[in-house]
């Protein structure tokens, strides 16, 4: 990771903020921190207790003053989804701390944990590999129907995720189970289109395929049943709702695969 992007989210927090970069995305850096920011003391020496802060760097190849545009509309739009997404009751999402959008930072709770066995942090992902020698388990199951419980309620509330891949959901252990949650709004809208949701959906297929091809079939249909159970709580329009999406998911799931067979 650049030196130059650490110093300057470091010059503008002030010194007393510390960050430990943690990963680079195509548009966002994202770093730990233990320092929350509206805390009376900045004292804080327990590691265990720490906060996300994702950063937008400028970006030089874009002109100066589009960049600050840009940056400021993404940073903001991130932080209002988190913010309006955290309204909806049981739906899973960090809690948005505070937001800077005109140097392209968003403060949010951390989620997940190391997984057992040096299985590396508890995405999605990682929890699938970690896994593999009992896939079939009942563990996985519940876990798989919870996340299509959460993406049904994110879709029922109207909102689409736009990279809703096996590393955007963070699992925590409750003591008797995982509890997902959904990360990176940064692609995030409200939408009351099936087009968007069934693309959600497909990606999220996709990125459970490529995965786990042996597995996907079994681990697509728990998270569906997830995602159907939130719609069909809602009687007649539930339904009717649930129809029209998983009609779409089939369309785009049909382009997709015409889309690859041609090359
Ligand atoms: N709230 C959180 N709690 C714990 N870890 C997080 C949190 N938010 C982000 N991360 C970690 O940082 C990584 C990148 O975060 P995020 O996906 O939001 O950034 P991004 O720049 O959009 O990434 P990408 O371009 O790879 O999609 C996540 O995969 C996750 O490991």
């Amino acid at each position: 990771m650049s030196q130059e992007i650490i110093s300057q989210v470091s010059s503008y927090l002030t010194s007393n903020v510390p960050v430990i970069p943690i990963s680079q995305g195509a548009e966002a850096v994202v770093f730990t921190t233990t320092i929350h920011p509206y805390a009376p003391s900045n004292n804080n020496t327990d590691e265990s207790i720490k906060y996300i802060l994702k950063y937008r760097p400028p970006k030089k190849y874009r002109h100066p003053s589009i960049d600050k545009a840009l940056t400021k509309h993404r940073t903001l739009s991130e932080s209002r989804i988190l913010a309006k997404l955290s309204q909806i009751s049981g739906l899973h999402v960090p809690k948005l701390i505070a937001c800077d959008v005109y140097n392209g930072c968003i403060w949010i709770e951390f989620l997940g944990e190391e997984l057992p066995n040096g299985s590396g942090f508890s995405s999605l992902k990682n929890y699938l590999w970690m896994c593999v020698l009992d896939p079939y388990s009942k563990m996985v199951e519940d876990t798989l129907v919870k996340v299509g419980y959460q993406i049904g309620l994110l879709h029922w509330n109207d909102y689409c995720h736009g990279d809703l891949t096996t590393s955007n959901v963070v699992l925590q252990n409750s003591g008797t189970h995982w509890e997902p949650y959904l990360i990176d709004f940064g692609l995030g809208s409200a939408s009351t289109l099936v087009e968007d949701k069934g693309v959600d959906l497909y990606v999220l297929e996709r990125a459970v395929n490529s995965t786990h091809s042996r597995y996907a079939e079994k681990y697509s249909q728990w998270l569906m049943q997830g995602y159907k159970e939130v719609y069909e709580k809602q009687s007649k329009k539930g339904q009717n709702k649930l129809r029209d999406v998983l009609k779409r998911f089939e369309e785009v799931r049909l382009r997709g695969r015409k889309r690859s067979m041609l090359g």
